[in-house]
């Protein structure tokens, strides 16, 4: 049996399939944990307060948070909500903003992506915008149509910039970044208690940080998760990210 790896938290959406309700995460998230990063992941239901709690936390060393179609309920952040904040997933907000508020007040790891990123920014004050795609030189962040095929879907879509000095560009360097893009929200008024880690040429706020946090508190936009769970090399900065993380949870582990 290997050696004990450190247990990762991951979010989960509350999705319809087969008749049945399910709480599910999606593989590229898991394998991305359980390979580069070399971490166990745990799928947390989204129950809630049925959840979230000591015990859950007490046995953790990292939480990540994942993307998903649905979008936080404007109601979080005091927004009026219009067809414009739709689809929502309820059971995922009550379960993954307490969960990014409790692992913050344990200094445990964190990395947030895109939905994530979004909850962060949330969770710590701040406010999101919709179909950023319509303003006025705004980038088309969506990555196409939903139904394309992953790897059209995920594929490099664009440049950002990582922040001189931050986390980020310790992981990566200070150079520009390729990343793919998969969103129609984006941060607009940024939290409390948060560094912008990179932008993208259209302004979009793509990275941030929890700019007290002890340990590795990272959100990012966009989706390191697709290249590293196809394997270590399908891209340098995703690989990097993931590995940052999971050094990040054996640091808390041990
Ligand atoms: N819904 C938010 C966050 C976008 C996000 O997490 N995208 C992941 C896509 C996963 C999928 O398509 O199932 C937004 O649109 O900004």
């Amino acid at each position: 049996m290997q050696t004990s790896r450190p247990l990762v938290l991951v979010s989960s959406d509350e999705r319809e399939l087969h008749g049945f309700t399910w709480h599910a995460a999606i593989n590229t998230y898991l394998k991305s944990l359980a390979g580069p990063a070399g971490v166990t992941p745990v799928i947390v239901p989204s129950l809630g307060d049925a959840v979230v709690n000591d015990t859950l936390l007490a046995a953790a060393s990292g939480v990540l948070v994942t993307g998903s179609r649905t979008n936080v309920h404007p109601d979080l952040y005091d927004e009026e909500p219009t067809e414009a904040h739709e689809p929502y997933d309820p059971a995922r907000d009550s379960t993954s903003l307490p969960l990014i508020r409790e692992a913050l007040n344990r200094d445990l790891p964190l990395l947030a992506i895109c939905r994530g990123h979004q909850e962060l920014n949330v969770a710590m004050g701040g406010t999101l915008e919709t179909e950023i795609q319509e303003q006025e030189n705004r980038r088309d962040h969506r990555g196409g149509s939903v139904d394309l095929p992953q790897h059209e879907r995920f594929a490099h879509n664009h440049l950002v910039s990582p922040t001189p000095g931050g986390l980020l560009a310790t992981i990566l360097g200070e150079d520009d970044v390729q990343v793919n893009s998969a969103h129609r929200q984006a941060i607009d008024r940024l939290g409390d208690g948060l560094t912008v880690e990179a932008t993208a040429d259209d302004g979009t706020i793509e990275a941030i940080r929890v700019s007290d946090a002890k340990n590795f508190a990272l959100g990012v936009q966009w989706h390191p998760e697709y290249w590293a769970s196809l394997s270590e090399d399908a891209d340098a900065p995703s690989t990097k990210i993931f590995k940052a993380f999971g050094d990040a949870a054996r640091a808390y582990k041990d």
